[in-house]
């Protein structure tokens, strides 16, 4: 609100988007209003993925219906993009290849801007979009106000933020020893073979996900797309991953919002940002590359102070990775009971090439799995990785509907503060400043008590730019 430059860290799920938008929007409203409106945007967003960059626009649009706004991203067409450009724009919202790309082809002027938020920081300062943001950057004016967000916040990263911000607030509402959670979210883990865990989805579901939505990440599109195969037999299911078409993956997240099926298998491009209502259920199919994803993909349950679960499937040998994510992420999970092999679903996914997956399972051969090296933790880049900051083998070793609470955002002030539906929770550190005993809240004293430390000291850890 003081206008300085600052890194935000809290809880996935806790309102970040409004945090950063309502300020952004209450002072472009204020600013048209005395200087009347421009052509050139006054505010940047960059997400790292299309999705995310949609519903972040989605929500400015929604809450600032005055103001013009546009998501440009790829896997559209320009021109569109180019046309609404020239009319005019308060907000842009957009994944750094195509923010480039406009920039280059001389569509898109960011000499006005006054405000960048840089959403999901940690991932998009690493290698493969740190790159693309340095371009960006130097499209800016220098005088601007620069925020950083991320529910995660490694320390190598939170260093590396300096270079972009002027003497930063920190306002970290997670903090250093706390588990790094939401705080609905309960957490089971499953040991299961790689055969056996196709069989183990269906009644992992059935128990937990208790007819709500579910996503199972996988960590490669190919597993996702036959997991996705197997599963339609019997559930309403789709698969979401970037090899897929735009339109198609905006066609499945739209049904999947609206609960035209209730299981989405995804890689990690779900894995970040995404704000689904009614998600109860979140397995990960397959250990994560490392904590911070983790926590992201978890995240997709248990926001805005609703309850979720999450189900860590793990082989024998990633043992260790599993105590590893629990010491990183301060949480516990709870070892659920084995469950027996159906011999349907297996028979089921047998015929989808599921049994030929293990040379692709995290600490498969060739690749430094989760569990497969010994070393992880400490400062290197994830487990058993090396220890160059991003790089993409340093990993873990490759490894409500809420609605919009109404109102709009018409004039200077937020309507919106009220608690976040009754949260009941009281550590949940919410950007909004709902329900949290402990929260400085966004708008509240940034001088929060809390900071102070960006939680792990692992370096690097995941890859910037994966293909999803
Ligand atoms: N004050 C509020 N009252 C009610 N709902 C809110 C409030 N602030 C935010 N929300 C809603 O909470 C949900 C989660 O917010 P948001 O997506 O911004 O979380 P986030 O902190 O960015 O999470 P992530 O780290 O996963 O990106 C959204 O549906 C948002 O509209």
């Amino acid at each position: 609100m003081e206008g300085r430059d600052m890194i935000g860290r809290a809880r996935t799920g806790t309102g970040k988007t409004l945090a950063f938008g309502i300020p952004i929007m209450d002072k472009i409203v204020q600013f048209n209003a005395k200087h009347g409106r421009g052509r050139n945007p006054l505010a940047l967003v960059l997400a790292p993925t299309r999705e995310l960059a949609r519903q972040v626009e989605r929500e400015f649009q929604e809450s600032a219906p005055s103001l013009d706004t546009i998501c440009v991203y790829g896997g559209t067409p320009i021109s569109a993009q180019m046309r609404q450009l020239q009319y005019g724009v308060d907000i842009a919202v957009g994944t750094p290849g195509r923010v480039i790309d406009l920039l280059k082809r001389g569509a898109l002027n960011l000499t006005e801007v006054q405000f960048l938020v840089i959403d999901e920081a940690d991932q998009m300062l690493q290698v493969g979009f740190q790159e693309d943001v340095e371009r960006i950057l130097e499209s800016l004016p220098k005088k601007r106000q620069s925020m950083m967000f991320s529910a995660t916040m490694p320390s190598w990263i939170r260093k590396l933020t300096q270079n972009y911000l002027k003497t930063p607030v920190n306002i970290d509402l997670v903090g250093d020893s706390d588990q790094k959670l939401a705080d609905g979210i309960s957490l089971f883990s499953i040991a299961s073979d790689m055969h056996g865990k196709p069989s183990i989805i269906g009644p992992l579901i059935t128990e937990h996900a208790k007819g709500g939505k579910c996503i199972v990440f996988t960590q490669t599109k190919r597993d996702a797309d036959r997991l996705a195969y197997a599963m339609a037999k019997s559930h309403r299911c789709e698969a979401l991953h970037g090899d897929i078409s735009q339109s198609q993956r905006e066609r499945t997240l739209a049904g999947f919002r609206d609960g035209n099926f209730n299981i989405l298998v995804a890689t990690d491009v779900a894995s970040r940002g995404l704000d689904i209502p009614n998600v109860d259920l979140v397995i990960h199919y397959e250990l994560p590359n490392n904590s911070e994803i983790f926590v992201h993909r978890s995240g997709r349950t248990g926001r805005a102070g609703k309850k979720g679960a999450a189900i860590l499937i793990y082989t024998h040998d990633q043992n260790r990775a599993v105590r590893f994510i629990e010491r990183d992420v301060g949480c516990k999970f709870t070892e659920l009971p084995k469950i027996a092999g159906d011999s349907t679903s297996v028979d089921m996914f047998g015929d989808t090439g599921f049994g030929g997956m293990r040379d692709r399972r995290p600490g498969g051969p060739g690749r430094s799995g989760f569990g497969g090296r010994p070393g992880f933790g400490g400062r290197s880049s994830g487990y058993g990785g090396d220890s160059s900051r991003g790089s993409s083998s340093g990993r873990f070793g490759d490894f409500g509907d809420f609605g919009q609470s109404g109102g709009g955002f018409g004039g200077s002030s937020a309507k919106r503060s009220g608690g976040f539906g009754g949260s009941d929770s009281s550590r949940s550190g919410g950007f909004g400043n709902f329900g949290s005993s402990r929260s400085s809240g966004f708008g509240g004293d940034s001088n929060t008590s809390r900071s102070g430390g960006f939680g792990n000291d692992r370096s690097g850890g995941s890859t910037g730019r994966r293909s999803f």
